[in-house]
């Protein structure tokens, strides 16, 4: 499996406000650049973060001959994955409609009648990941949830956020390349989303070999290849 991250944010590393509000980042020529990428990719994985956050659709949006192009003739959008351990996606999630597969990554925890509502809007319930504890949900397992998209037909995998997501990507060292766009702006906040959340590295930090970049819309685009995944 060929894992792309890719991200927008401000010059501060913010990925969104300190109230989680959606927020554009990116510019068109960005977001024309974020399309070739989801097309090249057999499934684009979020968070649940996300989705309570932006309730994203996560296809092309356009239409069928301009999707047909950018999928080199594949068919239809990429398939949809949320990472969602006690599965919290409402069941009117935009990124539950029928415009692509929806796979939804639950653990043992998540309560039968949550994955029963989600199953009921479209997704296929993937449960990757312990039971958890007595203190609440167990946390979905990502290793083992890329086994099960690879088994699903997924070679290539875009990761679009949010920081929790990609931090755990990177400790589970599962990140091959990674496409940041830094826009021109500055968010602040101690307690807004920044590219890689999570519990952070103290010791082993994945290195990453700067590839190539490029001036769009009022930013630029920083394209990473990973050299070393750390430990
Ligand atoms: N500017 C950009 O490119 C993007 C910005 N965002 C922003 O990021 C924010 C959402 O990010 P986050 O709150 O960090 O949420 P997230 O989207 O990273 O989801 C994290 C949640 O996933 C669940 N989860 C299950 N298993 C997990 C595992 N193994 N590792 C980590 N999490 C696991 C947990 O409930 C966790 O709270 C929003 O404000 C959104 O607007 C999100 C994507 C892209
Ligand atoms: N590339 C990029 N630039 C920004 O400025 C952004 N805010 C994001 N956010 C990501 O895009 C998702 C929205 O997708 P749809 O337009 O609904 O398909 C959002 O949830 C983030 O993953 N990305």
């Amino acid at each position: 499996m060929h894992v792309v991250v890719n991200a927008a944010q401000s010059v501060d590393g913010k990925l969104a406000t300190r109230r989680r509000e959606q927020l554009r980042i990116s510019g068109p020529e960005d977001f024309d650049r974020v399309d070739r990428v989801r097309a090249a990719a057999d499934a684009v994985l979020v968070g649940v973060g996300t989705v309570l956050a932006d309730d994203p659709h996560l296809t092309l949006d356009e239409e069928d001959r301009r999707v047909e192009r950018l999928r080199n003739g594949r068919p239809g959008n990429p398939a949809r994955v949320v990472v969602d351990s006690a599965g919290r996606t409402p069941t009117d999630a935009r990124i539950l409609d029928d415009a692509a597969t929806t796979y939804v990554l639950v653990s043992g925890g998540a309560p039968p009648e949550r994955r029963e509502a989600l199953e009921g809007a479209g997704a296929e319930v993937v449960v990757v990941g312990a039971d958890g504890d007595d203190a609440g949900e167990g946390h979905v397992d990502l290793a083992a949830g890329i086994d099960a998209l690879a088994e699903r037909g997924v070679d290539r995998l875009m990761v679009e956020g949010g920081g929790e997501i990609i931090y755990s990507c990177f400790e589970v060292g599962l990140v091959d390349e990674l496409h940041v766009y830094v826009g021109s702006m500055v968010i602040g906040g101690r307690d807004a989303p920044t590219l890689a959340d999570g519990e952070g590295f103290t010791e082993s930090f994945p290195r990453l070999d700067l590839v190539d970049t490029e001036r769009l819309d009022d930013g630029i685009v920083l394209s990473y290849e990973v050299v070393d995944r750390g430990s």
